[in-house]
């Protein structure tokens, strides 16, 4: 696949702490192709987390560019730009944490059902993105009904069946056991190959960071 999906320019990002500044992005340029998979590794600190939570306005830059398809964000933070970056997070960019963020009050394909209707595509088939991602006969039941790991497939579930062109997951797997985590990873990486969208996984798992097509370590950047 050719082109650039995310383009990231010169980004930087320090935190006040204290009256402190303290830098975590520096200067940090890189890019991610269409069906692209990337490991976003370093050590704890290092600023995985925030990175992921620029490249999908959850933070802003002190100053740099992120484009994605082709569409510049700065600095700004005015409502149209957070109008904007929650369009996209809506409908292009699903994000994927630690803990498998469900609804508690939703049955698992309620929650599918939710993401869908919410990125506007309400011809999903719920029930087959969670029978693809291996708990479709969860489906009826509540998130505090079913293990850690079927809460988890269930949350790629939820932002597969949405067609975003851009996943962001943040430690994926990390609250799972080896065992577990390894066949959730197996399955993620199965249907982001299948479904051609790209990946930025932060992550400090050797293992899964190698099943990236190509890895950014955060503490040799800047
Ligand atoms: N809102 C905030 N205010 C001040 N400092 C922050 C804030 N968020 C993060 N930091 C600091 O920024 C640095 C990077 O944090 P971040 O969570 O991005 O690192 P990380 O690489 O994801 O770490 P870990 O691997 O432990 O999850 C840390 O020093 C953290 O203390």
């Amino acid at each position: 696949m050719s082109g650039t999906l995310l383009a990231v320019e010169r980004l930087n990002l320090a935190f006040v702490s204290a009256g402190q500044r303290v830098p975590v992005i520096n200067n940090l340029t890189f890019s991610v192709a269409p069906g692209e998979s990337l490991a976003v590794v370093g050590r704890s600190g290092s600023g995985k987390s925030t990175l992921l939570n620029l490249l999908c306005g959850l933070q802003t830059p002190d100053d740099g560019v992120i484009a994605i398809d082709n569409e510049s964000f700065g600095n700004a933070s005015d409502a149209v730009s957070i109008a904007r970056w929650a369009e996209l997070r809506r409908q292009l960019i699903g994000v994927v944490f630690q803990q498998a963020n469900l609804m508690p009050a939703l049955s698992l394909v309620d929650n599918v059902r939710l993401r869908t209707h919410l990125a506007g595509r309400h011809k999903q088939d719920e029930r087959w993105w969670l029978q693809r991602l291996g708990v479709g006969d969860q489906a009826d039941r509540y998130p505090d009904r079913v293990s850690g790991g079927q809460a988890q497939r269930a949350a790629l579930a939820m932002v597969f069946a949405m067609s975003p062109s851009l996943i962001l997951a943040d430690e994926p797997t990390g609250s799972l056991d080896r065992h577990t985590a390894d066949e959730v990873a197996e399955s993620l990486f199965n249907v982001q190959v299948e479904t051609g969208c790209a990946l930025v996984l932060a992550t400090h798992d050797s293992e899964l960071a190698a099943c990236c097509g190509r890895v950014l370590d955060l503490s040799a950047a800047g």
